[in-house]
């Protein structure tokens, strides 16, 4: 298992831009910087070459640096006796700087791209735009991108992106009127945020990140507080039972559950938060639906608990130091005020994660809950998929077109004082202090009724074993996303929390 696929930190287009610039000031000529990325793509379009048995590329170079990319490439691949094409967005006399350069020093087969021709190539080397891309691709351009996807449907052979493919906004993610599918893509120092975002995620393929001569150090006047969600990111920070400990050292988790007819969501919160190492995990039940979870329920234990009222007496035992609200719980009034009381403030850190009908439930009237978010004793954390996002944060989710799913999460951590935990396959974790991770590898398995729940109930587990707020968020989506990829196809949500041992032996490095 690695501790994480890239570095760390995920970067803007504005930031890397930046990283070059400082670079280049402190010494490192651009060119320099271009060869290595040239070496660099050179390898991996090799690797596919060896492996396809291919020996005609074409290289597809636009009006910037990126273009530089694919001509010092290009070169390299020459040099190995690949059979070799260069075709040209614009003229090459309109290159300047090091990517005119890097054009100078090709001496093949030069055609305009417009005119090329896919038939007989074995791979192709997407060399058109990258981080500059700064608008629409206007219409030439889009139909050479969508003839290029068109033959690589029809072809099965590959496509390699240099740095993003073409027409993925690289801080978004989104499509910039048409964009390259690529079979892999290479990218430079730290991978950006519209590798990781919808919809652009879907168009790289493989991702690599490489080094090329760019010093981690450079980074250090940027404060990037965006961070690829890996084990790297909060193990060091991981609850682990101690020898002498006892339950009541790794925490009480309280799950609220839902009416008789509704149990079922609360119990996988309260399962998930059990296997996620909490002490004690207490359901607090309606009476009406008491038999129900008490008849289903072993480990975890069963307290009657009607209403705002009920719920406030089970919360005055300050043991029960975390709460899980909303997985089945109902949208109502009575569902605010039992929302409310999970978050009243007390003297002493009580965390809560709010999901579901806990969220739904403000949907007229936000504020309210975030009032209460704002005053909460500890750390908040609110798990919205797309839809209950859209309800809750209508203001922080304008501009979707301009601003990333990363950047509407910040904003809603930032208004309501909670963790935002974005769901999706590009889940997104946000802090109200600015820290946020996306999650680099999605289980589409785990598109199945009652996995959100399992993730709530993993968010309180860890939780109520103390564990900072945002890491705790970020190393559930972790957790849940690995144990969907270790059980694979067929996976229900109750698969999640059965598989969660593996994912624990997995981080603490016990073998299975
Ligand atoms: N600056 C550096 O030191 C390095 C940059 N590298 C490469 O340089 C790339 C960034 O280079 P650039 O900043 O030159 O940017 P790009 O090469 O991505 O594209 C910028 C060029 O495209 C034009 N343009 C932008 N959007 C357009 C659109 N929609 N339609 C038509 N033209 C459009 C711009 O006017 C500019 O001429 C990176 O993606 C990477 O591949 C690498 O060589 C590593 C080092
Ligand atoms: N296609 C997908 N790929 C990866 N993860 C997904 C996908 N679809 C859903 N998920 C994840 O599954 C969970 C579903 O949660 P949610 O929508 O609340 O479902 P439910 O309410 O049924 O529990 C979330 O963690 C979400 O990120
Ligand atoms: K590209």
């Amino acid at each position: 298992m690695p501790l994480s696929p890239f570095p760390l930190e995920i970067l803007t287009t504005d930031q890397m831009a930046r990283a070059d610039r400082l670079t280049i000031e402190s010494g490192v000529p651009g060119i320099e910087l271009m060869e290595s990325a040239g070496v660099a793509l050179a390898r991996v379009t090799t690797r596919i070459l060896q492996r396809t048995s291919g020996r005609r590329v074409l290289a597809l170079c636009g009006p910037g640096n990126n273009g530089g990319d694919g001509y010092v490439a290009a070169r390299l691949l020459k040099a190995q006796r690949y059979k070799v094409k260069v075709a040209s967005l614009v003229p090459p006399d309109q290159l300047r700087g090091d990517a005119a350069r890097a054009a100078a020093g090709w001496a093949g087969t030069l055609l305009p791209a417009q005119e090329c021709d896919f038939d007989g190539v074995d791979l192709v080397i997407d060399a058109l735009f990258g981080t500059g891309l700064a608008r629409d691709l206007d219409l030439p351009a889009q139909t050479l991108v969508n003839r290029l996807n068109q033959w690589r449907r029809e072809t099965k052979q590959s496509v390699v992106s240099v740095d993003i493919p073409s027409g993925v906004d690289g801080t978004t993610g989104a499509i910039r009127g048409a964009a390259v599918e690529a079979d892999e893509t290479v990218t430079f120092f730290r991978v950006k945020t519209g590798h990781l975002l919808l919809p652009g995620r879907t168009r790289c393929g493989q991702l690599t990140c490489a080094h090329i001569g760019i010093r981690s150090t450079t980074l250090e006047s940027m404060q990037v507080k965006t961070f690829v969600n890996a084990p790297d990111l909060w193990l060091s920070a991981l609850p682990r039972p101690k020898v002498d400990g006892h339950k009541y050292t790794r925490g009480h988790a309280l799950v609220v559950s839902g009416g008789a007819s509704f149990t079922g969501a609360a119990r996988l919160s309260a399962s998930a938060a059990l296997r996620a190492g909490a002490g004690l995990v207490t359901l607090a039940s309606p009476s009406d639906a008491l038999l129900v979870n008490a008849s289903a329920l072993t480990s975890v234990m069963v307290r009657p608990a009607d209403g705002a009222g009920g719920l406030a007496a089970v919360l005055a035992d300050e043991r029960k130091n975390a709460v899980a609200i909303g997985p089945g719980l109902g949208v109502s009034e009575e569902s605010c005020r039992q929302v409310e009381v999970s978050l009243t403030p007390q003297a002493y850190r009580r965390a809560a994660v709010l999901d579901a009908d806990a969220l739904t439930s403000f949907e007229s009237d936000p504020f309210r809950l975030w009032r209460a978010t704002r005053a909460a004793p500890g750390p908040v954390v609110m798990t919205p998929h797309a839809g209950e996002f859209a309800r809750l944060f209508s203001e922080c989710n304008s501009d979707r077109a301009l601003r990333s799913k990363l950047d509407r999460a910040r904003d809603a951590a930032r208004v309501s004082g909670a963790i935002v935990l974005y769901k999706g396959p590009d889940t997104v974790v946000a802090a109200p202090d600015g820290r946020a991770s996306i999650q680099a590898t999605a289980s589409p398995w785990l598109a199945t009724a009652g996995s959100g729940d399992v993730l709530t109930g993993i968010v309180a587990g860890l939780l109520a074993q103390r564990m900072d707020g945002f890491l705790a968020a970020s190393c559930a989506v972790w957790m849940h996303t690995r144990a969907a990829e270790l059980f694979g196809p067929g996976l229900i949500a109750d698969d999640i929390i059965a598989t969660l041992p593996r994912v624990w032996r997995e981080l603490f490095g016990v073998a299975s």
